[in-house]
């Protein structure tokens, strides 16, 4: 490296690039679009409901962020493809995806139906897939690009407390599924990384218990639940030009709850 480069200060600006967020009505979701847009991304904050995305998406007009709202059904591939399709045309080529949709499904394994265990892979595995089908041609021409998923600690120790098994299972396949399109993506310059975060705060989480989020806060050694903002910092890393040398990275976010 010659001098100038090692004193080039660290620049985690992402001006110029175009952001895709899934599941940005709210919650992690809505954090990492703001984030993103902070750090200077236009952005396209899709979700279920297009008012919702486009309510989201005025938040972040109202902070200067060029922004705009998608709707999309993530499960449904020929909606992912025209999401994208959308955002190419008003933004131009995707440079951050990130896969953040998702729901958790509370059920004990032997009481759940199989319609939900469909239901839970389709929008929190599948749509993964449908996603990166859409961006990765694109990424692949351009020889550049970031894909950042959201997976879970679930993934990694298994479903009870922390959501159940068939939620656990999702996640755990997005991890694996992560560090597999590293290595395919790798050789375009394109980086593949997950933040796995443990409870945070968002509407997913407020129907847990008090006495089960006791539980999971006393296995925290920073003892506290994660802010949707705690996992945007992490995303925002992964998605700048300082982490390029980072893939097939599944980073914990989650106050130390991994720790042996
Ligand atoms: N909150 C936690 O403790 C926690 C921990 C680990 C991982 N996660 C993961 O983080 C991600 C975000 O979770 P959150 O806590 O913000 O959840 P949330 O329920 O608050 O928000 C999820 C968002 O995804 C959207 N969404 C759901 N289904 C969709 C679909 N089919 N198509 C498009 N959008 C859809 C919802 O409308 C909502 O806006 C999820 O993947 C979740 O599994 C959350
Ligand atoms: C709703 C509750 C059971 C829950 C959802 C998601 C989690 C995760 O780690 O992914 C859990 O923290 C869990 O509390």
């Amino acid at each position: 490296m010659n001098a100038a480069a090692a004193y080039a200060p660290l620049n985690f600006t992402l001006t110029g690039r175009t952001a895709l967020v899934t599941g940005a009505a709210r919650g992690i979701g809505h954090a990492i679009a703001v984030a993103l847009g902070h750090c200077g991304a236009r952005v396209a904050l899709a979700d279920l409901d297009p008012q919702a995305a486009e309510r989201a998406a005025e938040l972040l007009r109202a902070q200067g962020i060029e922004a705009i709202g998608v709707g999309v059904d993530v499960a449904e591939e020929q909606q992912v493809q025209a999401m994208v399709t959308q955002v190419e045309r008003l933004f131009g080529g995707v440079d951050i995806l990130v896969n953040n949709a998702g729901i958790v499904s509370t059920a004990p394994l032997l009481e759940l139906t199989t319609a939900e265990w469909n239901r839970v892979m389709a929008i929190d595995l599948n749509s993964v897939f449908f996603c990166v089908k859409a961006v990765l041609p694109g990424m692949m021409d351009r020889r550049a690009g970031r894909i950042i998923n959201i997976a879970s600690v679930a993934g990694k120790r298994g479903g009870g407390l922390l959501g159940n098994s068939c939620y656990a299972a999702a996640k755990g396949a997005v991890i694996a599924l992560t560090k597999g399109l590293a290595r395919e993506a790798g050789p375009f310059d394109i980086t593949v990384n997950a933040v796995s975060p443990a409870l945070t705060d968002t509407e997913m989480t407020s129907v847990l218990a008090p006495q089960a989020r006791a539980q999971v806060l006393a296995q925290m050694p920073l003892g506290r639940a994660g802010t949707p903002r705690d996992i945007a910092a992490a995303v925002c890393f992964l998605a700048s030009a300082e982490a390029g040398f980072v893939t097939g990275e599944i980073m914990d976010v989650d106050g130390g709850f991994m720790r042996d």
